[in-house]
């Protein structure tokens, strides 16, 4: 497939990891060769506290790192909360806000995960948007307006192709093994890259990375990956295994 957009696999560790797994990256390293590095970027956000040890472990990999989530505020009296600029600091270049599981279990609204893609922009660092529809919203017919309510609600103003990645993660196939079919991913995503031109213009939203997230494994990457507007992955479970998600950087080169 001849893409217009350099594409982007990004792995989301969630609450997994301790210093051994740095292994996981490393051999995830070895394995991202030259053709790999031409064809694909590559990112593993791992938990908060393996951001310094993981980004110092891949110098010279052109393994990118970033963080699961960030607080909306600076700096201050905000316990447990880690700044994007933290993020940074530990050497993250992304930052993932409003996954699901942020929205879902603490509570976090459109306007929370617009402040914190801004504190991520504001910190340099690109944040990878997450949106999606339940099972319950899909089931009802209403799948496209949940997630065009979100982005609107979620998405920066000003936000360019290169400050802003926005990752298209059906609620009910993460973590399940389901997935929707290529031609509903190809329909979310070409209505995600039409709204994104009446939110910051056809040139920015032509050039924003949209990724597909949920039980994207080697089985089905090749199928995902090569539909329509479809610009890389974020992969959960799948990105703890370098064999697994080395094949799924592959389906996307
Ligand atoms: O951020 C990643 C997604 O939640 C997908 O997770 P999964 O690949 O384990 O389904």
């Amino acid at each position: 497939m001849t893409r217009s957009i350099r594409p982007l696999v990004a792995g989301n560790w969630k609450m997994n990891g301790v210093k051994a797994d740095l292994a996981i990256a490393a051999e995830a390293a070895k394995g991202y060769d030259a053709a790999l590095k031409a064809a694909v970027d590559l990112a593993i956000c791992p938990p908060a506290t393996m951001l310094y040890p993981m980004t110092a472990a891949l110098i010279g990999s052109r393994i990118a790192t970033g963080g699961q989530d960030c607080s909306t505020q600076a700096a201050g009296a905000f316990t447990g909360e880690i700044a994007a600029a933290m993020l940074a600091d530990a050497g993250a270049s992304f930052a993932i806000v409003g996954h699901s599981e942020r929205r879902t279990l603490h509570g976090e609204t459109n306007a929370t995960v617009k402040a914190k893609a801004q504190a991520a922009q504001t910190a340099l660092l690109v944040p990878i948007i997450c949106v999606g529809e339940t099972r319950d919203e899909r089931e009802a017919g209403k799948a496209l307006a949940v997630v065009k309510k979100q982005l609107r609600g979620s998405i920066p103003e000003g936000a360019t192709a290169a400050t802003l990645v926005v990752a298209y993660e059906p609620v009910w196939a993460i973590g399940t093994g389901l997935t929707p079919t290529a031609a509903d991913v190809a329909e979310m995503h070409e209505a995600i890259r039409a709204d994104l031109s009446r939110l910051l213009g056809k040139a920015a939203a032509a050039g924003v990375r949209l990724l597909y997230g949920g039980s994207v494994k080697p089985s089905n990457a090749v199928e995902l990956m090569n539909v329509a507007h479809v610009d890389g992955a974020l992969v959960g479970g799948a990105s703890l295994k370098a064999e697994d998600f080395l094949a799924i950087v592959r389906a996307c080169a």
